[in-house]
């Protein structure tokens, strides 16, 4: 079995609004998606990594250029994030096996480290449902629906990171056979359509989702921090 990474990276950043796509936004002087990308490079465990751009991209040569080792970038990013991912899939039909395992990995969360690769493989690497990375809820919860708020218990509760690791045709099924697109926000929910539990496994709070303007400070001090979980 084999291990590749499929890292979506066709989003405008609508909430970051910097004026070209967040994934390029320089943290420590480095755009983010290079950040990304190097965590799995540097994982001994990937095969190969594929990047998911969109067919206009502008950007993507200089940070990823053609004779980085180890690096494909995929022009068929779609309007969704899960169509950007279903598209690579489609393309990569012969690259990668049906038991072999995929990760998918938001660029947008360039404070993954190897050892986070290392820990989801090791505990997930082997559920046929695969398993993603998570983080348990640790604040009370509200929720505002039908106009009155009221108290979420927390309890088994968990916030889904990324990479989120399937059998490659889990996923493929998943992707081509979700009613509505529109209300798969991550891969996992996917597959747990299909009546599969994916493996949560607790990931670290340095691999946040940079989102908003107030994310980018946040990432960049994770970034010169020396944690290698
Ligand atoms: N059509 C899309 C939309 C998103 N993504 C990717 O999916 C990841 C998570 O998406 P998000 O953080 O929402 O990024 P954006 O869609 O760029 O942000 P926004 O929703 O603010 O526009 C990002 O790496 C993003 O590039 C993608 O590949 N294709
Ligand atoms: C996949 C994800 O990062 C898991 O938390 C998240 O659902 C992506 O959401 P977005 O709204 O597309 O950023």
């Amino acid at each position: 079995m084999k291990y590749f990474a499929l890292i979506p990276a066709a989003g405008v950043g609508a909430r970051m609004a910097v004026g070209y796509p967040k994934q390029y936004l320089p943290l420590l002087g480095r755009p983010m998606l290079r950040h990304t990308v190097e965590a799995f490079l540097r994982s001994p465990l990937i095969e190969h990594t594929y990047v998911v751009v969109s067919a206009g991209d502008a950007y993507v040569a200089d940070v990823l250029p053609d004779d980085l080792e180890g690096v494909t970038v995929l022009r068929c990013g779609g309007a969704t994030r899960m169509e950007s991912i279903r598209n690579g899939l489609r393309l990569l039909a012969e690259a990668i096996g049906a038991q072999d395992r995929v990760l998918v990995h938001d660029a947008a969360r360039p404070g993954l480290t190897p050892a986070m690769i290392g820990k989801l493989v090791a505990e997930a690497g082997a559920e046929a449902a695969g398993g993603l990375l998570a983080l348990p809820v640790v604040d009370t919860v509200k929720s505002t629906r039908g106009g009155s708020v009221a108290t979420t218990p927390r309890d088994g509760l968990w916030l889904a990171q990324t990479p989120q690791m399937f059998p490659c045709a889990l996923l493929r099924r998943a992707l081509e056979e979700a009613p509505d697109p529109d209300a798969i926000t991550d891969d996992a929910s996917a597959v747990e359509l299909l009546g599969y539990s994916p493996r949560l496994v607790e990931g670290h709070p340095r691999n946040l989702k940079v989102t908003l303007p107030a994310d980018v400070r946040i990432a960049e001090m994770y970034l010169s921090m020396d944690i290698t979980q």
